[in-house]
């Protein structure tokens, strides 16, 4: 079952294509990492899904219910937490969270004990100073907390991690993780190391097409080469070792040889074991010793090189 389809949609801004033709399916209960570099349209995606903005073409579904430009019926299923939310800087949370629950048409006790846990979900509960004080992560989970105020079966988060500082981003990444079960949520960044921390189905966008969809398990599988990592003293020694590895490449365990600065990737098929004696025969032979040498699983950022290239 999927909570969000996008069929066949394209947007267009003067002769600049944006969105070609782009399909997008969210399996509900997921949490979808929908992945792109700066300007792919990760932004304008999910204004056409909230009826923000009018798609040239195309058909954009939540939760089996069409969505219609300027209309906003399916929002009611919907929660949106922007990159940097505002909010009236004069009002503590208690007051805000009420302020948004009374718009929706929350009254009484019910807004109350509403308020009060969304408060602690998000662990704002004895947060009692004006939003003017907060940092920047409690700005970002007092906007989950507006965004789940009505309990919507799809939230959607734009580039929410961006403006955060690494405490802030892991509170931040805890609490979305900890609501894998209760809504599905469409993440967009183009940080994968958040993706992969908490991300069960990645989308990449690119060219205004979504040219990769799975679950995060499967396109590790299909996609990314394990590597052997292998850091240097010297940007010079670690440019002498690629020199040498470069000739094994396509062969002998050997698939691909990147090197930046200190370090050297060398990507690699078959058994680990083979591949490592490969390369470490090849430095030794000349007395190229490296500081350190790893092996490490494949990850998304070279999953992500390798689809946008
Ligand atoms: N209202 C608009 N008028 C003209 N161009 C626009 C408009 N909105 C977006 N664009 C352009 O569309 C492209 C996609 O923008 P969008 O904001 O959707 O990208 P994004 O993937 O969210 O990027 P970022 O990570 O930088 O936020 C960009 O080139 C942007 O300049």
């Amino acid at each position: 079952m999927s909570i969000l389809t996008l069929q066949h949609v394209s947007k267009s801004f003067g002769s600049k294509h944006v969105l070609r033709d782009l399909n997008l399916t969210v399996p509900t209960g997921s949490i979808y990492g929908f992945v792109g570099e700066n300007g792919a349209g990760k932004t304008t995606t999910m204004k056409l899904i909230l009826g923000l903005d009018r798609a040239d073409s195309g058909d954009i579904e939540v939760a089996g219910e069409q969505v219609r430009f300027g209309e906003t019926a399916t929002n009611r299923q919907t929660g949106y937490l922007p990159d940097v939310p505002a909010f009236y800087g004069y009002m503590t949370a208690t007051e805000y969270l009420r302020m948004c629950g009374q718009l929706t048409g929350l009254r009484g006790t019910a807004l109350a004990s509403r308020v009060t846990a969304m408060l602690k979900r998000v662990g704002l509960a004895s947060a009692s100073h004006r939003i003017g004080g907060f940092s920047r992560g409690m700005r970002q989970r007092l906007g989950i907390a507006q965004a789940l105020l009505t309990m919507p079966k799809l939230l959607i988060c734009d580039e929410p991690t961006s403006a955060l500082d690494p405490q802030g981003r892991t509170e931040f990444l805890d609490l979305l993780a900890s609501l894998r079960g209760q809504t599905t949520i469409l993440f967009s960044t183009h940080i994968l190391s958040d993706v992969e921390r908490i991300c069960d189905h990645v989308g990449i966008l690119h060219q205004g097409r979504l040219q990769v969809s799975a679950s995060l398990a499967d396109l590790k599988q299909q996609y990314a080469k394990p590597q052997v990592r292998l850091t240097f003293e010297t940007a010079v020694q670690a440019k002498q070792a690629a020199t040498l590895l470069m000739p094994l490449q396509h062969h002998n365990h050997v698939q691909q040889v990147t090197q930046s600065a200190g370090e050297v990737a060398v990507a690699y098929a078959g058994i680990y074991a083979a591949a490592a004696d490969r390369i470490l025969t090849a430095l030794l032979a000349v007395r190229l010793v490296p500081l350190t040498f790893s092996q490490e699983e494949a990850n998304l950022d070279q999953i992500f090189m390798e689809v946008v290239q």
